[in-house]
């Protein structure tokens, strides 16, 4: 069997480990010169730390990762605990893998590290996709046509290939934009913040996690904005994210006013699709089911495609292809898009005004977090797929 992967972000990688391990010979098409992943901190719920381990990389990447003991929710003004969520020990053992949070690069080294470089196609743009009955092709920019059993569109938020198969929908700007910085942790100490905190305030909130062994802290504020554009690498303003947060609780002042270099990045998300999959070729990741990040699961969620698109891929013959993309996206769509839509529900949710519909939130929150000791999400996950030592399946 062979396999085209279009894109080589955390979705691409992926899926080019899983396939490969279902037996497909993969070529992995990407346009950037080099392997590169910008951006700052990721974490990874137990749904993807399972993925890493079936593919055999949860050790490489947990050596470079943090685990969090706790999520402390605050409120915006005073810094006052709402509720704590359980992370740590106790949520690896109640659902089989651990909650890691890491730098980005750090994770797409450790993806990349397992490609062998002759199934790499580095400075490569696909510009069209077809098929037959037989074979699925992608056209490059300098004219190439590269033909396999199947292809995989993991071009992220802004995909040509869903264009390309399912029409002209684009990528839709959420009105929400993230200010993201990395400070060294030490510069940071004197402040006594929790090691994993998000600060919900009135039409924004505040992030806070540690990275590469604790040595960082990844700060993201998000705020509500007539408009951003969607880059990893446009600069913020100096000063400007402290204005949107003026009036806060001085730790996260004092964070924000010691961050050196903060970028602003637009959110963007794509809208559901009934379908992934024409015949040979499917969308994975981003291309299927961008959301916001306010539940930490896009990444997560396109490490699941790639697990259950290998597992549909694995003793298929190259006519079954069809069918077993299928299958694969029936497993997928319906998780991918409750995913989605309480990505969504909750960015709703953190940024209520000051009030009783806040009040009421912070209610539910804490006696959630009384009750069940982990997070909702974490909760219905293992509801749907089993916890303890089972695997995704
Ligand atoms: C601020 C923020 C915080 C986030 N935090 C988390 C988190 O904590 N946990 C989590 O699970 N998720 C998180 N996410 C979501 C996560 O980053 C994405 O869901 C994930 O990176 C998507 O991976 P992907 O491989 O689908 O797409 P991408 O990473 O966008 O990769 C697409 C790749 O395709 C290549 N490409 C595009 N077009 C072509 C073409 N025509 N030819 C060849 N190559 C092409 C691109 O160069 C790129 O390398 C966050 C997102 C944001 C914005």
């Amino acid at each position: 069997m062979t396999a085209i992967v279009v894109g080589a972000g955390i979705g691409g990688l992926a899926a080019t480990l899983s396939l490969r391990r279902a037996g497909c010979d993969v070529t992995l098409v990407e346009r950037a010169p080099r392997f590169t992943e910008v951006g700052a901190g990721i974490q990874l719920a137990p749904d993807a730390t399972r993925v890493l381990r079936r593919l055999g990389l949860l050790d490489a990447v947990a050596a470079q990762a943090t685990r969090p003991s706790h999520l402390s929710f605050r409120t915006w003004s005073d810094g006052a605990e709402i509720c704590r969520y359980t992370l740590g020990r106790a949520a690896e053992e109640a659902f089989g893998a651990p909650y890691l949070q890491l730098h980005r690069a750090d994770l797409h080294q450790a993806l990349a590290a397992e490609v062998p470089p002759r199934s790499v196609r580095l400075d490569t743009v696909v510009v069209g996709i077809d098929q037959d009955d037989e074979c699925a092709h992608v056209t490059t920019a300098s004219g190439e046509r590269l033909g396999a059993d199947l292809v995989v569109a993991a071009d992220g938020v802004r995909s040509a290939a869903r264009q390309w198969l399912f029409g002209a929908d684009e990528a839709v700007f959420s009105h929400t934009a993230a200010y993201r910085a990395l400070l060294p942790a030490d510069e940071v100490a004197d402040l006594n913040l929790p090691d994993y905190a998000v600060w919900l305030g009135p039409h924004r909130h505040v992030v806070h996690y540690r990275v590469r062994r604790g040595e960082l802290l990844n700060v993201v504020a998000v705020f509500r904005a007539e408009a951003a554009e969607e880059s990893w690498t446009a600069r913020a303003e100096p000063g400007e994210q402290l204005r949107a947060f003026d009036g806060w609780d001085p730790r996260v002042l004092s964070v924000l006013e010691r961050a050196g270099q903060v970028f602003r990045y637009g959110l963007y998300t794509r809208a559901p699709l009934a379908r992934w999959t024409i015949g040979r070729v499917t969308l994975l990741g981003d291309s299927a089911h961008a959301m916001v990040p306010f539940q930490a699961q896009g990444a997560a969620q396109a490490m699941l495609d790639a697990d259950v698109l290998g597992d549909a891929l694995t003793g298929a013959a190259p006519a079954e292809v069809p069918d077993a993309l299928d299958r694969y996206a029936r497993r997928r769509i319906a998780t991918a898009t409750s995913v989605q839509a309480g990505s969504a529900r909750a960015g709703e949710e953190f940024h209520l005004p000051d009030g009783p519909e806040a009040r009421a939130r912070n209610a539910r929150m804490a006696a959630y977090a009384a009750e069940h000791g982990f997070g909702p999400q974490a909760t219905a996950w293992a509801a749907e797929h089993g916890s303890g030592s089972q695997t995704t399946k």
